[in-house]
């Protein structure tokens, strides 16, 4: 169902004693009527925390990635039904920063989103181009395959589960923010794209995210564009007050 998400994405930051500290701050300020649907990611040694840290609040917990076997001789890696057992409710799949270094692929991504749903977690599936293929005039392309593979398979009704981050590499971590425009242009592509793959209605109910950036600063010009239903952030979403500014700036549509 679509809805405003803003979603904090630690990636490899935060030993456990700042962790708690970060989640203290949210607990205390996010009220339990928080507009946009809120969510954390941290690292896998400090979920079962968050968890419990977080229970009776609106704020949910994310796990970065996870595999999607149900178990087995797979050293290091953690199955869906380990992170639902500890109380995780999303997981963020294909992160470009996974693609880069971790050699996660389409194929890999479209196997996770369908434990991930099959295990009634929430699949945060991340789609962007680098700078090289924006320049190249081939991002709408690229960003419609990565779409179309990351969900074969997937019936209309599991579609509408599935939360999408439209994350352009080149904005990641540099402090270069996709302008307001040019992230609605790609959230709507991805919209219509997913409109061609099921229907309209199919597409209307689905959370497009986006994420580069973001800041308590611009957070409103972005979601307040009609196809951007929120952020996925990482750098600002590491001190509460920052995640703050972003949580009670964002357009709730
Ligand atoms: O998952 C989050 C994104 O990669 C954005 O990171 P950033 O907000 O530090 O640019």
């Amino acid at each position: 169902m679509r809805k405003t998400i803003i979603a904090g994405n630690w990636k490899m930051n935060h030993l456990g004693a700042d962790a708690k500290e970060t989640i203290q701050g949210l607990v205390a300020k996010v009220p339990q009527d928080v507009k946009p649907e809120v969510i954390i990611a941290p690292v896998f040694p400090y979920l079962s925390m968050a968890v419990e840290m977080t229970k009776g609040t609106p704020i949910h917990v994310a796990a970065q990635n996870m595999h999607w076997e149900e178990k087995g001789a797979f050293t290091g890696e953690v199955s869906p039904a380990m992170l639902v057992d500890i109380g995780v409710t999303h997981v963020i799949l294909g992160h470009s920063e996974r693609r880069t270094y971790f050699n996660e692929t389409d194929e890999t991504v479209n196997k996770k989103t369908k434990a991930a749903l099959a295990h009634n977690l929430t699949p945060i599936v991340c789609c962007g181009e680098t700078l090289e293929q924006r320049e190249q005039g081939i991002m709408q392309s690229w960003i419609e395959g990565q779409i179309e593979k990351a969900l074969e398979g997937l019936k209309a009704e599991d579609v509408k589960k599935v939360v999408i981050a439209y994350e352009p590499i080149w904005a990641i971590g540099t402090g270069k923010t996709a302008s307001a425009a040019q992230a609605e242009e790609v959230c709507a592509i991805i919209r219509k794209k997913l409109a061609a793959l099921y229907d309209a209605a199919t597409a209307e109910d689905v959370s497009i995210l986006y994420g580069g950036s973001v800041k308590g600063g611009n957070v409103a010009e972005l979601t307040g564009s009609a196809d951007i239903d929120g952020g996925l952030v990482g750098g600002a979403s590491l001190k509460a007050d920052d995640f703050l500014a972003i949580i009670n700036n964002a357009v709730v549509k």
